[in-house]
């Protein structure tokens, strides 16, 4: 017996299209894409549910490797700043209002957000993490869980016991659909006794590490000034990197730095268009994959984006690095698509996941491609990559389970939802 089939489908495999398949769901994996009839008929006969997707294309879910979910709170909120500014001036001081029932509805915002635009993974860092991991439980996403770590806050110390109790109770939740993560924030927030303490919790209790790097020239400069060292390799002696790493941003690395990721398994969130916003710059994308880097892609919270749609930041980076070398081919559309699916999933230690093959997991996105800006059908990943709307999501299925089907959420009640993002507007009030 099958959990569930979606027949009349085509199915983004790979670089392929398969036309007129079926892809038969059994406990959250993947079984078989069926292609001949007669194996359809008999499916048909033995599944639970049957989806018709008629017009639609298969793909897998899109995997954000870098975000601070419930900041969806704080979106138009402070604009056409630079980083540090913005942080100091503006987020820092707004987020010390934070609690659990604002992060509650923040993070069901994004989550909703991401849904419908066809994200099916999100890897966070931020407060109050065992709320949002009751949100990623009940909506039925994938996530992967850091609770931000400040070695300069006077709750430093604690947020430690925190991050290692989320491990304790969340990690490998549901066959992994939740992971946890230490989330040590940035190298101007944690100073190296701090980071000593990160390293020896994270060989302690076996978990891995998730940090900003080399945002700014600003940071990497200040690093250099205070150790002689650029943050990637101020981080690598410091054995940070013991057991590789997810590092986000890496805006300004050099080769020397970009060898230490290759060698040290270091993977890469880039996230475009937070970098664009904040004036952070343009991270050496080609660059670092040709040595050998994994590199997925993020948003980056969406109070710095101003949105959590994971098909821009797969736009940008097909786009972004073709203006900067000055070369075409520096991220063809398969190389984005990829990063923006496999490659973060890889980024996040899922090796069977962000690809609809046999075997890997089931988050699959119904995108309906029976629309004009899809014709002619030549190409499905240059579709996606530059042609799609994040809201040609039709259906998505995370773990075998549908999740919003015709584009109706089935595990969030929006309008509470939309009335309790109301009531923290008014809390939080303008700047
Ligand atoms: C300690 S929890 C995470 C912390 O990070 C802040 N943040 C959001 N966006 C960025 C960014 O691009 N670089 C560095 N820090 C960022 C967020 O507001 C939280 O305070
Ligand atoms: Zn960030």
């Amino acid at each position: 017996m099958y959990d569930l089939l979606i027949k009349n489908i085509d199915v983004l495999s790979n670089d392929t299209t398969i036309n007129h398949a079926a892809i038969a769901i059994q406990d959250g994996y993947i079984k078989f894409i069926f292609t001949n009839k007669q194996d359809i008929v008999k499916a048909t006969a033995e599944s639970t549910e049957v989806l018709d997707g008629k017009g639609q294309l298969a793909a897998p879910g899109l995997i954000n490797t870098h975000t601070h979910i419930a900041m969806g709170l704080f979106r138009n909120y402070a604009d056409d700043l630079e980083l540090m500014d913005w942080l100091q001036n503006a987020i820092w001081p707004t987020e010390a209002k934070l609690n659990d029932h604002y992060v509650k509805y923040g993070t069901q915002l994004g989550i909703a957000e991401m849904l419908r635009s066809g994200t099916t993974t999100f890897s966070d860092m931020y407060f109050f993490m065992n709320t949002t991991a009751e949100e990623v439980k009940s909506s039925g996403i994938r996530a992967v869980l850091s609770r931000g770590l400040a070695g300069v806050s006077p709750t430093a110390n604690q947020a430690l016991v925190e991050n290692a109790d989320l491990y304790r109770t969340w990690h490998g939740f549901d066959n992994h659909r939740i992971k946890v993560l230490l989330g040590p924030h940035a190298p101007y927030t944690c100073p190296d006794d701090y980071m000593e303490k990160v390293i020896a919790l994270s060989k302690e209790i076996g978990a891995g590490i998730h940090m900003h790097l080399s945002e700014t020239k600003g940071e990497v400069e200040n690093v250099i000034k205070a150790t002689g060292k650029t943050p990637i390799a101020h981080m690598h002696d410091l054995g940070l990197f013991y057991n590789g790493a997810l590092a986000a941003h890496c805006v300004h690395v050099t080769p020397e730095d970009m060898e230490i990721m290759a060698e040290n398994n270091v993977a890469v969130a880039h996230n475009p268009q937070s970098n664009l916003k904040l004036a952070s710059g343009i991270a050496p994308v080609p660059e670092m994959i040709a040595k050998g880097i994994t590199v997925g892609l993020g948003t980056d919270g969406s109070a710095s984006n101003n949105n959590a749609d994971m098909l821009e930041e797969v736009r940008l980076a097909a786009t972004l690095h073709k203006a900067r070398l000055y070369d075409p081919k520096a991220i063809p559309a398969q190389a984005a698509w990829n990063m923006g699916t496999v490659e973060g999933a890889k980024a996040l230690g899922y090796h069977d996941l962000g690809v609809l093959q046999e075997g890997y997991r089931a988050d699959i996105v119904l995108y309906n491609a029976d629309q004009v800006h899809w014709m002619p059908r030549y190409n499905d990943v240059a579709a996606l990559a530059y042609s799609a709307n994040s809201s040609d999501a039709n259906t998505v299925i995370v773990n075998g389970k549908i999740l919003m089907k015709d584009r109706e959420l089935l595990t969030i009640d929006e309008e509470k939802l939309k009335a309790e993002i109301k009531n923290a507007q008014e809390f939080f009030g303008h700047l």
